[in-house]
């Protein structure tokens, strides 16, 4: 057997801790798989005096140098969080000729480009399937399962934080204040969790997800992001009543426009395979010229499902050390794209508003909407809070986002209506 293959891990919390459990539970496969044994040699943390009774016997430390200036150490894996000083750290490892494993979508969403050019050039590997999808399997599939393909649509629920508070609101209608403060107990949100809620941890996913199928870099700029903290419970209750379900959504689509990528919560038809995904599991719908449609489905966070996708990415980085092979996959954004803006994607929405119940408040409206080349697909009226108040929800057909934008401009200036209480895309096309 060859000589053991040395491991430092930069943070030991939620998904830190789960890669030390696995590391140890399957160790015996582990080395059977490998060819050689893995040893978890230091272990970087902020705190060094906190008690870890499951790392006893690992060396701490708070020095990060104790890591990245010990030749013995070959895989850096990084599970600490946050752009500084995670980014700096890993770059440092790779232009040690260390290889880098991270859970990071911050990082890599936003500098990927800095840190395959630092590995390629000291001839390291650089993984990063933990970063979309927690343990679902979809990084490496993409880069080569489905590498024969021309990707024309990529369409995720890739937060389970938000798809676990979404699922419960709608299931047993909880808050949501209750829900998120379970989600960051269960340990599936962000350090920040707004960075969950404001669609911002999706955003990165969109876009790491669409630079890779798509072949071009898509920077989080790029993404156009709305969160989930203006659905509300009667939001939910309209979705149901009408054949929906509420979900978070990451799309990238390449169009004769150019590529769109966004995220933003939709009305998904209860019959899509998306709206059976449900508390803190991901799913990952890819379209493709030749595989035709394929979904990929798992838990997509927690500490052992995430440490899933980490360990197996230091296990093809050790096979890479022991076989000496020179099989890596680097960076594949390799085209440089046109854009779309978001104003010319098209959808149906879904619109309520809060109006005067009077007689031929709902022939203006639909005289709104007209004007701004929108047609309705339905339109329901319900009374709500005071006698004098009804709500309106329309429901349209398939049209340009500059024109619902316009519409609802011309909906605000019409005395009638006191209030645009919200605006959620419909997805309706499977096509
Ligand atoms: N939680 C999840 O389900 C998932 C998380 N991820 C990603 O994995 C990464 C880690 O997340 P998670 O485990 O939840 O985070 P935690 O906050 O639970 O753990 C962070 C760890 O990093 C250490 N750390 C943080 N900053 C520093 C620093 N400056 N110097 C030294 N140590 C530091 C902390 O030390 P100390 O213990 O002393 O505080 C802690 O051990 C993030 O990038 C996240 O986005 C990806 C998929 C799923
Ligand atoms: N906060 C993230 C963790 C995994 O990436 C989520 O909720 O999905
Ligand atoms: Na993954």
């Amino acid at each position: 057997m060859k000589e053991a293959i040395k491991i430092g891990l930069l943070g030991s919390g939620t998904v830190g801790s789960g890669v030390v459990r696995v590391l140890r539970e399957n160790m015996e496969e582990i080395t059977a798989r490998v060819g050689t044994r893995l040893v978890l040699a230091k272990v970087l943390v902020r705190d060094v005096k906190k008690p870890r009774p499951y790392l006893e016997g690992v060396e701490l430390t708070d020095r990060v140098e104790d890591i990245l200036e010990d030749d013995e150490i070959s895989i850096v894996v990084e599970v600490m969080g946050g752009i500084k000083p995670a980014k700096d750290y890993m770059l440092r490892a790779l232009a040690a000729g260390k290889n880098v494993v991270t859970a990071n979508k911050d990082v890599v969403a936003q500098y990927g480009h800095e840190l395959f050019d630092m590995a390629e050039a000291h001839d390291a590997d650089f993984r990063f399937e933990a970063s979309v999808g927690g343990g679902i399997p979809i990084i490496m599939p993409l880069k080569q399962c489905l590498t024969a393909n021309r990707i024309t649509e990529i369409m995720g629920i890739v937060n389970g934080t938000t798809n676990y508070m979404l699922t419960k609101m709608s299931e047993c209608g909880a808050s949501y204040d209750d829900v998120l403060k379970e989600a960051q107990e269960k340990g599936y949100a962000e350090a920040n969790p707004s960075a969950d809620v404001d669609g911002l941890d999706a955003a990165r996913k969109a876009a790491i997800l669409s630079s890779i199928a798509f072949n071009t870099r898509i920077s989080l700029d790029d993404v156009s992001v709305e969160g989930i903290t203006k659905i509300t419970p009667d939001d939910i209750a309209y979705a149901k009543n009408l054949g929906y379900v509420v979900k978070l959504l990451a799309i990238g689509k390449e169009t004769d426009e150019g590529i769109n990528v966004r995220v933003h919560p939709v009305f998904l038809p209860e019959e899509h395979p998306l709206a059976s995904v449900n508390g803190v599991f991901n799913a990952i719908f890819v379209r493709g010229n030749a595989v035709g449609e394929a979904m990929f489905y798992g838990p997509g966070a927690g500490s052992l499902p995430t440490a899933s996708a980490v360990v197996a990415d230091i296990i093809d980085v050790a096979r890479d050390i022991v076989n000496h092979s020179f099989g890596r996959v680097n960076c594949t954004c390799y085209r440089k794209k046109v854009l779309c803006p978001i104003e010319k994607t098209r959808s149906s929405y879904y619109v309520r508003l809060l109006v005067e119940d009077k007689p031929g408040v709902l022939g203006a409206i639909a005289t709104a909407f007209g004007n701004a080349d929108v047609s309705l697909q339905s339109v329901i009226q319900t009374q709500r809070d005071k006698k004098e108040h009804a709500e309106i929800v329309a429901i349209t057909h398939c049209v340009p986002h500059a024109n619902i934008l316009t519409a609802l401009d011309v909906l605000n200036a019409l005395p009638v209506v006191s209030e645009v209480r919200n605006l959620i895309r419909v997805e309706n096309d499977r096509g």
